[in-house]
């Protein structure tokens, strides 16, 4: 893989089972597969997740948002925490198990914070308009730029990501993408994973 990542995320609307037909497919060209499905209960997740896995999905390739203990139990790639997580939960015994910490920031200062209490990496948006954070300006390519430049973890660009405007947001700095909508919108999720994977320059399967 390049170094360039690509995070897809889970939008709730998929059954486990439609969900597991396309992660099935693509996840050989993605670094992780988010599972964010912010309506169902952590046993829900757990569960689901767990099936995710049985169906062939390598866990290294799944970061599950939001909790914790599942990534732990199930040792998945990782986990996404969002911006609201208390500052300790990171530094928890818990998340010392956990092979990869990312956090969701939207300002350059939570970003430090998040960065000093040992995340691995921040997600940083929306930076273009998207119909998930309607009626919240962008943050726009220059914030970016500006954030990237304060910290010393990976930083994933989200929010209305298309291929056509990767270049950019790379130019800016970020290590990566994350794409909600771009995947799980398109006739065909595979096609669309590889048209990001074009402008990320990673086309290898690894
Ligand atoms: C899940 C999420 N978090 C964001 C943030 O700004 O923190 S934007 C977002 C959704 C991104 O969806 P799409 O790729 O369809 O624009």
């Amino acid at each position: 893989m390049s170094e360039k990542e690509l995070h897809v995320i889970s939008d709730g609307k998929l059954s486990w089972s439609a969900l597991a037909t396309i992660a099935l497919q693509i996840y050989p060209y993605v670094t992780a597969i988010h599972i964010r499905e912010k309506m169902k209960s952590l046993d829900e997740v757990f569960i689901g997740v767990q099936y995710l896995l049985e169906q062939g999905i390598p866990a290294k390739r799944v970061y599950v948002n939001g909790f914790p203990s599942i990534a732990l139990a199930l040792q998945t790639g990782g986990v996404q925490l969002p911006g609201t997580t208390p500052s300790l939960v990171i530094q928890d015994e818990l998340c010392r198990g956990i092979q990869r910490i990312g956090v969701s920031v939207h300002h350059a200062d939570e970003a430090k914070w998040r960065e000093k209490e040992g995340a691995d990496y921040v997600m940083f948006g929306h930076i273009f308009a998207t119909n998930s954070k309607q009626g919240v300006p962008p943050r726009g390519l220059e914030q970016l730029r500006q954030l990237v430049n304060e910290i010393n973890i990976p930083v994933i660009a989200i929010g209305g990501m298309t291929p056509a405007r990767v270049q950019s947001v790379l130019d800016a700095g970020a290590s990566g993408i994350a794409v909600m909508s771009g995947i799980w919108d398109a006739a065909d999720p595979l096609g669309a994973v590889l048209a990001y994977q074009d402008e990320l320059r990673q086309i290898e399967v690894s």
